[in-house]
């Protein structure tokens, strides 16, 4: 199974250090909805795995956050693509959950959806604990510049780290 896993903001859409709130605030990257839509038309199973602390800090409910991904599968369906599964991590950081990134648990979630092995499997992020996550279950750790890409790896990242501008940029080399 080729499968693809994604982290969210800073990947997929613009992030903000004030985080992304509304649906108004969810703005695709340029190039991102057609790259998955080219990818899914391919044959790969691109699916999301994205930490939203923010709802554990009560900045926006859950019904948000789907709105945004109902939005995120329509676009791309539009281009005749499709979003697998998505997972996410409602919690904060003190409260001690296994699914918060860096840890990998909605890594390991994703992998139980599909039955499938992560074992070299590209997990794209703009954070260092994106990286962390895909090395805790020996993914391949992959950083696009995007998002607080850039940041991150001017702070350094792992030693086998694939790096791309964007996901458009990952599009046009595995497909
Ligand atoms: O990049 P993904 O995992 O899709 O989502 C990241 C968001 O949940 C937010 O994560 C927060 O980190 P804290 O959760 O406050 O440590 C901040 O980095 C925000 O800027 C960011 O929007
Ligand atoms: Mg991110
Ligand atoms: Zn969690």
């Amino acid at each position: 199974m080729k499968l693809l896993i994604l982290d969210r903001d800073g990947v997929i859409n613009h992030d903000s250090d004030a985080y992304i709130k509304s649906l108004d605030e969810w703005i695709p990257i340029p190039g991102s909805i057609e790259a998955i839509a080219q990818l899914s038309k391919a044959g790969w199973t691109v699916a999301v795995a994205t930490n939203q602390s923010g709802i554990a800090r009560g900045y926006y409910p859950l019904a948000t956050l789907e709105a945004m991904h109902a939005r995120l599968r329509a676009l791309v369906a539009e281009q005749g693509g499709e979003v697998g599964y998505i997972v996410h991590c409602p919690h904060g950081p003190d409260d001690g959950c296994d699914c918060r990134k860096p840890k990998p648990g909605m890594l390991r979630a994703i992998a139980e959806h599909y039955q499938v092995d992560l074992a070299g499997v590209w997990f794209v992020g703009d954070s260092k604990g994106d990286l962390e996550a895909a090395l805790a279950v020996d993914a391949q750790p992959v950083l696009v510049k995007t998002g607080k890409g850039q940041r991150t790896l001017e702070k350094g990242v792992p030693q086998n780290t694939l790096i791309f501008d964007d996901l458009a940029a990952i599009a046009r080399e595995l497909i």
